[in-house]
C-alpha cells in the first residue's frame, strides 16, 4: 500500500496543510488580535485602600514611558527595566512635588499586561494617592482603569488563559489556606495545560477524520486511521468524564462548604452557631421558636471555607411567620453539602441501648429524604453529609454519656455523633476534629493529584464537549462528517474554556469580578 513506511511523516506534514482550510471556522473565532477594549493608557491604585504604608500606582499602556518621564522627572533616560529607583514624584503641569517613591518601568511585551508599563510605589496616606492619581488623570490620553482592566489587556495580550484569569481572580479572593492553594494552582496553569492538552488531541482526531474524508476515496489513507480516532476520542471522553466525577470538589472549595445547622427548637442550634464563630452572631433564648430567619456566618475550619447557618427549630409551627422559618430551614437543609442536627440529650431515653433507634427516628423527622443520600449511594452518602450533635452534654451525668456513646460506636447505620456542651465548651475539640475532617473530604485536598474543576462554566463546558464526542461515536459509521463535527463541537466547547474561542459577555462576567487595580 502507498504509504506504509513513510506514513506518519507524510501524515503529519500534509494533513496538517490540507485540514487548516477545514479548520477556519474553529481557528477565525479564537484569534485574539487586537484587544476589545481600547489601546489608552491607563492607571490606577493597585494597593488596597484606605492608610497604608506604601500605595502601588499601576500604569499601563503606549503612553507609560511619557508618563513616567513626565512625572519622575527622567528627561535623558528611562530606568533600567524592572528595577527600583528612588525618584521625585510631581505633578506634571505644576511640578509641584507630590512626593518621593520608587518608580518602575516595565517595557512591553515582558509585563503583565505585556505592554509598556510603569509603578509609582509612593506613601500610602490618602492625600498622597489622591494627588498622584490627579496627576496621573490631568494628562491627555490617560485614563482611570476600569475593574480588572489589566489583567484582560494581559489576557487579550496572550501573557494569560481565562483558566489562569479565573485562578489570579480567585487567588485575590481566597480567604483560606486551601483556596489559595487552589487558586494558585490553577492561576500557575495546571487546569490551563490539561485543557489545551485535551484541544490538542481532539485537533488531531479532527484533522485525521478530515484527511479520512478527503483522501480515503483515492485509498490515499490507511484503515487503521480510523480505528486509532476511535480509541483516542473513548479515551478522551473517558478523562473528561473522569474530571466531571469529582464530586464538586474543586467548586465547594472555591465557594465555600454549605454546612446547616438544624433540629428541634431549643436544641441549642443558635448556640452551636455562636459556640462555632465565637461571637453572638445569632439570638439565643430559652423561648421555643427564638430562630427564624436563616443566620449566616462564614468560618474557617482548619483552612477550608464554610458558610454556616443556623436556621428555624422544627416543630408545627405557630404562626405564619414562624412556619415560614421551617420552610426556609428545611430548604436549606436541601441545599446543604454538610448537615449539623443537634439534638438536646436531656431528651435522649435513659435507657442507652434505646438511643440509637431513638436517634434514627429523631434523624427520619427532622432530615428530608434527598439529604440522606440518594438511594443508590446508600448509607454511604448519609453518612458524608450529617453530623450529630448531642448538645447540653453538662445537663447528662457521665456514666450515661460513656453507656451511651458505648452504644453508638457498635450501633451501624447512624450517622457520627458527639456529646457537646455549648455551654461549657466540652467536646469541642473532637468535634471540630470531626467537623473539619468531614469538610476536608468534601473540598478535596487542592495539593494532590489532577487540578481541581473548579468552576460551574468549566463544568457545563465540559458536559457539552462530551455529548459533542458522543455524536462523533453516533455517526462514525454512517456519515463521517457529522461524526467530524461532533469533534469540532467538542473542541469548540474546551475552546471557550480556555478562552480560545470567546464570547465578550463572558469575559465581562469573568472580568467584572476583579478589583479596579488587577
Ligand atoms: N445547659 C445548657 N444549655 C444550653 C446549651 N446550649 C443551649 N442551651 C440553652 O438552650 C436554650 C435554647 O438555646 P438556643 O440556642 O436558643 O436553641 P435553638 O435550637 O436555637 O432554639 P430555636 O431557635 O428556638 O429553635 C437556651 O436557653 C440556651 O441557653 C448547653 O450546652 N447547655
Ligand atoms: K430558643
Ligand atoms: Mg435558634
Amino acid at each position: 500500500m502507498f504509504l506504509s513506511t513513510s506514513w506518519g511523516l507524510w501524515r503529519s506534514t500534509f494533513i496538517t496543510l490540507k485540514t487548516l482550510s477545514r479548520l477556519a471556522p474553529v481557528r477565525r473565532l479564537c484569534i485574539p488580535t487586537d484587544a476589545v477594549c481600547d489601546a489608552g493608557t491607563i492607571f490606577a491604585l493597585s494597593s488596597g485602600h484606605g492608610r497604608c504604608g506604601v500605595a502601588v500606582v499601576r500604569i499601563s499602556g503606549p503612553a507609560s514611558s511619557l508618563v513616567l518621564r513626565n512625572m519622575a522627572g527622567l528627561t535623558q533616560t528611562l530606568p533600567p527595566p524592572r528595577t527600583a529607583l528612588l525618584r521625585k514624584i510631581t505633578d506634571p503641569h505644576t511640578k509641584e512635588l507630590l512626593d518621593r517613591g520608587l518608580v518602575f518601568w516595565f517595557p512591553g511585551p515582558h509585563s503583565f499586561t505585556g505592554e509598556d508599563s510603569a509603578e509609582f510605589h509612593v506613601h500610602g496616606g490618602p492625600a498622597v494617592i489622591t494627588a498622584v492619581l490627579q496627576g496621573l488623570g490631568s494628562l491627555k490620553g490617560v485614563r482611570p482603569a476600569e475593574a480588572g482592566e489589566f489583567t484582560r489587556r494581559a489576557f487579550h495580550a496572550g501573557k494569560l488563559g481565562l483558566t489562569e484569569v479565573e485562578g489570579l481572580g480567585d487567588l485575590i479572593h481566597a480567604e483560606t489556606e486551601a483556596q489559595r492553594r487552589q487558586a494558585l494552582r490553577q492561576m500557575d496553569g495546571e487546569l490551563e495545560r490539561l485543557y489545551k492538552d485535551w484541544s490538542s488531541r481532539l485537533k488531531r482526531c479532527l484533522a485525521h477524520v478530515e484527511a479520512f474524508i478527503d483522501f480515503s476515496e483515492d485509498e490515499l489513507i490507511e484503515e487503521g486511521v480510523l480505528n486509532q480516532v476511535d480509541r483516542s476520542v473513548q479515551r478522551l471522553q473517558t478523562e473528561i468524564e473522569n474530571h466531571l466525577r469529582d464530586k464538586r470538589r474543586g467548586e465547594r472549595l472555591r465557594s465555600g462548604v454549605q454546612v446547616v445547622i438544624t433540629g428541634v427548637t431549643n436544641a441549642g442550634k443558635s448556640s452551636l452557631l455562636n459556640t462555632l464563630c465565637q461571637r453572638p452572631a445569632a439570638i439565643v433564648s430559652p423561648i421555643a421558636g427564638t430562630t427564624r430567619d436563616v443566620v449566616e456566618t462564614s468560618l474557617d475550619i482548619g483552612g477550608f471555607p464554610v458558610l454556616l447557618s443556623d436556621t428555624a427549630g422544627l416543630r408545627d409551627g405557630l404562626d405564619s411567620v414562624e412556619k415560614e422559618g421551617v420552610r426556609r430551614a428545611r430548604e436549606r437543609v436541601e441545599q446543604s453539602d454538610l448537615t449539623l442536627v443537634v439534638v438536646d440529650s436531656t431528651q435522649l431515653p435513659p435507657d442507652p441501648q434505646q438511643v440509637p433507634a431513638f436517634l434514627q427516628g429523631y434523624l427520619d423527622s427532622v432530615l428530608p429524604k434527598p439529604s440522606r443520600g440518594h438511594p443508590e449511594e446508600g448509607t454511604e452518602a448519609a453518612a458524608d453529609s450529617v453530623l450529630l450533635v448531642l448538645n447540653k452534654s453538662d445537663l447528662v451525668p457521665e456514666v450515661q454519656k460513656e453507656r451511651t456513646e458505648r452504644e453508638l460506636r457498635e450501633s451501624l447505620g447512624l450517622p457520627p455523633a458527639c456529646f457537646l456542651s455549648c455551654h461549657t465548651t466540652t467536646g469541642l475539640g473532637d468535634f471540630l476534629t470531626l467537623l473539619q475532617s468531614r469538610v476536608k473530604t468534601l473540598c478535596g485536598d487542592p495539593l494532590s493529584g489532577a487540578p481541581s474543576l473548579t468552576q460551574a462554566r468549566h463544568r457545563a463546558h465540559l458536559q457539552q464537549s462530551v455529548q459533542a464526542l458522543s455524536l462523533y461515536h453516533q455517526y462514525k459509521n454512517q456519515d463521517l462528517a457529522l461524526a467530524a463535527e461532533g469533534v469540532r463541537l467538542a473542541l469548540t466547547h474546551i475552546g471557550r474554556i480556555t478562552g480560545r474561542i470567546w464570547a465578550e459577555d463572558i469575559l465581562d462576567i469573568i472580568f467584572r469580578d476583579f478589583c479596579i487595580g488587577k
